[in-house]
């Protein structure tokens, strides 16, 4: 029996201007199911992101099961305070104000070096940074999780133990994430929802997306 749906999009379009960016878009996610967004660069894998979390308004179109304050997002860009530490960081979004430090350096440790976790994010690599960002995002409450490019500047090695700690840290929430990598959508466990031009999204397995 299948799960019921977490996420819903329904004929969703965008332009901006002339630039037709997104035509007729549908996807369904299910509780719990973790869905991997992959296009070319350019083809509008943020602007959907932005429009199911309600940061733009499709020009058509409806979404439904991504209600504010239940929704948690990693933007392309680091969202970082810089002055901050990692553990700092995780601290200032995590819903339980009385977290131990200790505990969210447990944590992070599973992604990042420790010299890593007490300095000021502006000293961290670009890497360690988007890893300190994707703790946040993990840790901020809310049933659907929305990460833009999850893997931007990670090693292949790094990549796999990033994905091994989303995957859990994200079990029983639903996930939707863009990234441009051959193999991310496995490294996640993911269905490939795959754009062709001008049809919409269509959902295809990991087996398909290897060929592309
Ligand atoms: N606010 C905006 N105003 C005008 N054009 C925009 C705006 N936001 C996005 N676009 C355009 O929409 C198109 C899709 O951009 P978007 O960032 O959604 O693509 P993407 O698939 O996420 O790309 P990438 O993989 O490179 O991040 C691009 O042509 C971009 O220039």
């Amino acid at each position: 029996m299948s799960r019921p749906t977490a996420l819903s999009v329904r004929g969703v379009s965008k332009r901006f201007g002339l630039n037709e960016v997104l035509r007729d878009v549908d996807l369904d996610l299910e509780v719990g199911e973790i869905g991997c967004l992959r296009a070319m660069s350019g083809a509008g894998k943020t602007t959907l992101l932005r429009i199911i979390a309600g940061l733009e308004r499709p020009d058509t179109g409806t979404i439904s099961g991504a209600r504010p304050g239940d929704t948690a997002m990693l933007f392309q860009e680091d969202r970082l305070c810089e002055a901050l530490t990692a553990v700092e960081n995780v601290a200032f979004v995590h819903p339980d104000r009385r977290i131990s430090r200790s505990a969210i350096r447990r944590d992070l440790a599973e992604i990042l070096p420790d010299h890593g976790l007490d300095r000021p994010v502006r000293q961290l690599s670009g890497g360690m940074r988007r890893r300190v960002s994707l703790a946040c995002a993990m840790h901020y409450p809310g049933h659907l999780l929305l990460l833009d490019e999850p893997f931007t500047g990670l090693d292949p090695g790094t990549k796999e133990v990033v994905a091994r700690y989303l995957r859990e840290r994200s079990r029983g929430r639903t996930v939707l994430a863009a990234s441009h990598g051959e193999q991310d959508a496995e490294l996640l466990g993911a269905r490939t929802l795959r754009l062709s031009a001008g049809d919409g999204w269509e959902p295809r397995g990991p087996e398909e997306a290897e060929k592309t």
